[in-house]
């Protein structure tokens, strides 16, 4: 399996993208300032895109990135979210007054992108030009948009994707569905805040190091990795202590990393 996070920053950062990850050179979850770390030739190859929710962080370099395709990529680029994202970014930003409609350039019989409507529980295939097919499954999460998390399976491995979410039941069930249709290798899950701003946290439905622990404790089955994402820049090097606290906490039972710049190109 051929994961590279090219960016899991929860927000602005001197030293990490925002959320993007790419799928062996073809595909790629979320469009953070993550993906700007590709080069245009890499940029050429992706195919797929697979888009959790809304909000900047996790769409911010997609409107550059199809401008980018634009004069001489023969594919057109698949774009999959939920009908509430689709809305959001079409009335928002392709409004061809924050950037051009570009489900309709440059003709609408051939435009360069095309945005395909998922629902939670859906799973769908997709397919690599040269190498094995990503098999997706996408689950509903808890956050203040309509979220989906991402699970992919290829070459017998089985990573999940949380994206942001809330801890608490939806995610508890969505994980035990998720173990049981595969054990799951790589779990990359949301980390926001700091174990004191806990009430920023539940209002903005994230996670703090406390909540992350909760949810690890109440799983069926611990992943072989936990990678822990989405820090806020804001919550600094406090945040940083506790996720390495965490990490400690459970170090006799599952390889627990904080992705930062270092660990994750
Ligand atoms: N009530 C709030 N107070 C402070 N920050 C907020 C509030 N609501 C949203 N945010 C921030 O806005 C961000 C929007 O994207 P996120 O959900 O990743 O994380 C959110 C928080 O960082």
């Amino acid at each position: 399996m051929d994961i590279r996070v090219l960016g899991c920053s929860g927000g602005l950062s001197d030293t990490q993208g925002s959320t993007c990850i790419q799928i062996g050179d073809y595909a790629l979850i979320d469009a953070g300032t993550g993906l700007s770390s590709l080069s245009i030739e890499a940029m050429r190859k992706i195919r797929y895109i697979v888009l959790t929710h809304s909000h900047m962080d996790h769409i911010a370099a997609l409107p550059l990135f199809l401008s980018n395709m634009f004069d001489d990529v023969e594919h057109r680029v698949q774009v999959f979210a939920q009908a509430h994202t689709i809305e959001t970014l079409k009335t928002n930003i392709f409004n061809d007054n924050i950037w051009p409609d570009f489900t309709l350039l440059p003709t609408p019989e051939a435009p360069i992108v095309e945005f395909i409507e998922i629902t939670p529980g859906d799973t769908f295939t997709l397919a690599s030009p040269e190498k094995e097919n990503a098999q997706i499954h996408v689950f509903a999460v808890d956050h203040t948009v309509p979220t989906v998390g991402v699970s992919v399976r290829m070459q017998n491995q089985h990573f999940v994707f949380s994206a942001d979410t809330m801890e608490g039941p939806t995610l508890d069930n969505a994980l035990s569905s998720l173990t049981k249709l595969a054990p799951i290798d790589t779990f990359m899950l949301e980390c926001s805040f700091t174990n004191n701003k806990r009430e920023l946290a539940v209002r903005t439905k994230h996670m703090t190091p406390a909540m992350v622990a909760n949810t690890l404790s109440r799983m069926p089955e611990l992943p072989k990795k936990l990678w822990v994402s989405h820090l806020k820049p804001s919550s600094g090097n406090a945040l940083v202590a506790e996720v390495l606290a965490l990490a400690r906490k459970f170090e006799n039972e599952i390889n627990v990393v904080l992705l930062q710049e270092s660990s994750i190109r």
